[in-house]
């Protein structure tokens, strides 16, 4: 394709007026642009996206008109509440507008591929909510894990609790609850009932600590019963805020 660039604008003598970079898009140092027009590969959707809007770089630009599978386009699309509303779609509505603006059937393409297409518009939001983008990223990691589950039950789960306890600072996995002489005997008492080394039985502990803070904090508004896929943007935000503000953390 390059090549064909070149020779045609050579043909109409623009040279000196296009700069072409040869890269992988995706490793490339993108520099500011004001519009993006592109007919990528499909495989590289999701990350090409991602890296216009959440890049470590931050991008500030007019447009990206993207062709998409026409399928991807849609999910892209998705709103709370509609079936394909899913993490992707939650991020970027975040930061961004997504437009539709055509179908390109597969019947337009020499050879015809396999799947059709979508024409996109993905336009940057001039106001964006004031929040740590790595820990929002983090936390709609979590909340779509189970797409379908409630909230109270995708954050019950073993493993989600462990891994945020771990991220937690220790203070705030402390759920503010003193422990007595009595429950100290108590954790003494079942150290040596399953011959437990005290530290094991002291973080189950505090694991069982965090976990009724963690159901506590969903319990406050009922986002206990809620589902991530029919949350609003604003929810979703509120619960991260809540969290936050009870020391709980998704991105350590
Ligand atoms: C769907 S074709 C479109 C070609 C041309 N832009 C057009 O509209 O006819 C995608 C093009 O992106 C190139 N490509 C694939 N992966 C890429 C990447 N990671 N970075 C940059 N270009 C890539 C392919 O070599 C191919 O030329």
């Amino acid at each position: 394709m390059v090549g064909a660039l070149r020779k045609r604008v050579e043909g109409l003598g623009l040279q000196d007026r296009l700069t072409i970079v040869e890269e992988d898009v995706l490793k490339a140092h993108l520099p500011q642009f004001d519009v993006c027009v592109a007919n990528i590969p499909y495989g590289i959707s999701s990350p090409l996206i991602a890296k216009l809007l959440f890049g470590k770089i931050k991008l500030c630009f007019r447009s990206a008109t993207l062709l998409l599978q026409k399928e991807f386009a849609w999910r892209l699309m998705a709103k709370p509440g509609d079936s394909e509303f899913n993490r992707l779609a939650v991020n970027v509505g975040l930061v961004a507008t997504v437009k539709f603006l055509m179908n390109v059937s597969k019947k337009d393409f020499v050879p015809c591929p396999k799947v059709d297409s979508s024409l996109v518009r993905i336009q940057q939001r001039s106001e964006l909510p004031e929040i740590d983008m790595n820990e929002w990223l983090a936390f709609t990691r979590t909340c779509f894990s189970k797409r379908n589950k409630t909230l109270g039950a995708i954050f019950r789960q073993k493993k989600k609790i462990l891994e945020l306890s771990r991220k937690t600072p220790a203070c705030a996995t402390n759920f503010g609850v003193s422990e007595d002489d009595h429950e100290i005997d108590e954790r003494d008492d079942m150290k040596e009932t399953i011959g437990l080394e005290y530290e094991d039985v002291e973080d189950g502990l505090e694991v069982g600590h965090f976990k009724e803070k963690i159901i506590g904090i969903l319990k406050t508004k009922g986002f206990d019963n809620k589902r991530p896929s029919k949350m609003s943007h604003q929810e979703l935000l509120d619960l991260l805020h809540l969290f936050n503000q009870h020391g709980v953390l998704f991105n350590c």
